[in-house]
């Protein structure tokens, strides 16, 4: 899994087409999403993390609440992005371990929001520009090498 995560004023989308045949279904409030004083996580899942998604997700969480501490963020922005990798793993289990990281990221009391996977959205971002702010993580099952 490659992230990039940027310490943000706020993080703002609104879904616009499909990406995917089949994108995740999504009520009309999940168009448009919106959060101030946010870490912003773009996710690309990679094909090696088909091999462990469990042993990933906790090692994703583990980074992104590293860094939320280190910045001081109680915020966190989910967001699906399959541009920082050139080997993504399926879309159905990228999908399942992003909804795990957000579900973990609020049972450690985050306040957390995912963008809706499968579409092209706009958005709009306000780097916060500190030495923390841009940051980047490579994740790999134990045992996979780092590509
Ligand atoms: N392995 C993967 N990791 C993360 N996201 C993935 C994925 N496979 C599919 N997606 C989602 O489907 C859209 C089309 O690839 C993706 N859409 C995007 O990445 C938008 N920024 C528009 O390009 C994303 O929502």
């Amino acid at each position: 899994m490659r992230m990039l995560l940027i310490h943000s004023d706020y993080l703002e989308y609104e879904v616009k087409d499909k990406a995917l045949k089949n994108p995740e279904p999504i009520s009309d409030e999940q168009r448009k999403g919106r959060l101030d004083e946010v870490l912003a996580v773009f996710m690309s899942v990679e094909k090696v993390d088909e091999s462990n998604p469990d042993e990933v997700v906790e090692k994703a969480v583990k980074e992104i609440k590293d860094v939320a501490s280190q910045v001081k963020a109680e915020k966190i922005f989910v967001y699906p992005f399959a541009h920082l990798s050139s080997e993504l793993a399926k879309p159905d289990v990228a999908l399942k371990i992003l909804q795990k990281i957000e579900e973990k990221l609020k049972e450690e009391g985050f306040e957390v929001k995912r963008a809706p996977f499968g579409y092209y959205k706009a958005f709009k971002l306000s780097c916060k520009g500190h030495p923390l702010a841009e940051l980047s993580r490579t994740i790999v099952p134990s045992g996979e090498a780092v590509s």
